[in-house]
């Protein structure tokens, strides 16, 4: 929510820019914290969420670990000061000098996506004499019911170990001298808004750690990933329920005395502390559609673009007045998925307009492009 006093500080600000209220972020980890300390869970945030240095040295300093994707993000966490021991590498698609990158940095763990990557894992180690931790990423099958673009966890993805080669992952750690098997990590998808789903998950969870325990295994760490989603709808309710999350683990996931239990949130930390602030460069009436064109697009907030994602579209110059018209509300880059929203009710808009585009602070910075040329758009910080 934009206070008169955030439009006036916003006033000479060039647009477009992402405007980051650090004290929700602040609420927001605080709130997921005291709820996984209930549990002596470990939180690891999910950097591919939002990496902005700023964003990542607040989380840094609640304590979270980093799960990252690529030796970009290792490095950023490293350099930002999260501790490696910390730090959790995934990704289908691992090279050999990012793999050698994070045996240097000695990092937590791999979550290590095929058979074929295990080999090439303990090859690389046992030509630094060193051992890789790894934990082995399962798909378990279970529908995420979210956007098919952001679910993870089905037969038909490409991510993690499916069931029928666990039996060759488990020889084939049996075989490897230079790997140490920490346990088992699951992300089955993305803005996940039934807790149901993660019950199922949880079942699986328990069936494969049994799996691997009767295999002969220790299965030290049980990562269930992230996935838990937003009230895009509501960006003014803010901070999710974290409670009811971690209580529906703390119910369903079978854990051991020796056993520790992961998380990798990213949207759910980050998702709602940003938005991105843009002005309207030309209003266009037309016979069967109104359309609001703004100074930022697809290039600063891929999302709607990508997945029809619904972000709330407020015109803060016109906060209070009474909705009068449909516009399509449309960004500058040549194409034509570049829009926000489609026939949504606004107040009647002007050239000038300062509009904001609410929850932006998961997918949003991060997914910027060059497209079109287009410069970066900077962050500004709320002053607290
Ligand atoms: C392996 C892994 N962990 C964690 C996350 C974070 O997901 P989310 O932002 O939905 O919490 C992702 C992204 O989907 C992921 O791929
Ligand atoms: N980029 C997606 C989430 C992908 C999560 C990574 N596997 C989104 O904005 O919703």
């Amino acid at each position: 929510m934009f206070t008169g006093k955030d439009i006036e500080r916003f006033a000479n600000i060039e647009t477009p820019f992402y405007y980051y209220d650090l004290t929700l972020l602040q609420q927001t980890l605080s709130a997921c914290a005291s709820a996984a300390a209930m549990y002596n869970y470990h939180v690891h945030y999910a950097l591919k969420a939002n990496f902005n240095p700023v964003v990542l040295n607040a989380i840094k300093e609640k304590g979270f670990g980093a799960d990252c994707v690529s030796i970009g993000e290792v490095q950023r966490a490293v350099e930002l000061g999260f501790r490696a021991g910390k730090i959790v590498f995934a990704g289908v698609g691992k090279s050999d000098r990012e793999i050698n990158q994070a045996l240097d940095a000695d990092i937590f763990c791999f979550n290590v996506e095929s058979v074929q990557e295990l080999g090439i894992i303990n090859d690389l180690a046992a030509s630094r004499g060193k051992k890789a931790r790894v934990a082995i990423r399962i798909n378990p099958n279970v529908d995420a019911h979210t956007h098919h673009n952001i679910t993870t966890g089905l037969d038909e993805n490409k991510f993690g170990v499916n069931s029928w080669d666990l039996p060759a992952c488990v020889q084939a750690l049996k075989d490897a001298e230079n790997l140490e098997f920490v346990g088992i990590h699951f992300h089955i998808g993305s803005q996940i808004t039934s807790l149901e789903v993660f019950r199922n998950l949880c079942t699986r969870v328990n069936e494969f750690a049994a799996w691997f325990e009767d295999k002969g295994f220790v299965v030290r760490v049980l990562n269930v990933g992230g996935g838990l989603g937003i009230d895009y709808h509501n960006p003014d309710a803010q901070i999710p329920d974290f409670s009811s999350y971690f209580q529906v683990f703390n119910e369903f996931l079978e854990v051991k005395s020796y056993q520790e239990v992961h998380f990798e949130l990213g949207r759910a930390l980050v998702g709602q502390c940003a938005s991105l602030l843009s002005r309207v460069l030309y209003v266009k009436n037309g016979k069967k559609k109104n359309f609001v064109v703004l100074d930022a697009g697809m290039t600063e907030l891929m999302r709607p673009a990508l997945y029809q994602a619904y972000h709330q579209i407020e015109n803060l110059s016109k906060a209070g007045k009474a909705a009068a018209l449909r516009y399509d509300v449309v960004g500058p880059i040549c194409e034509s998925t570049d829009c926000f929203a489609k026939e949504l009710e606004l107040p009647e808009t002007a050239r000038g307009d300062l509009f904001a585009i609410r929850s932006a602070g998961a997918y949003g910075e991060v997914l910027a492009s060059g497209y079109n040329l287009r410069e970066r758009a900077p962050a500004l910080y709320s002053e607290s």
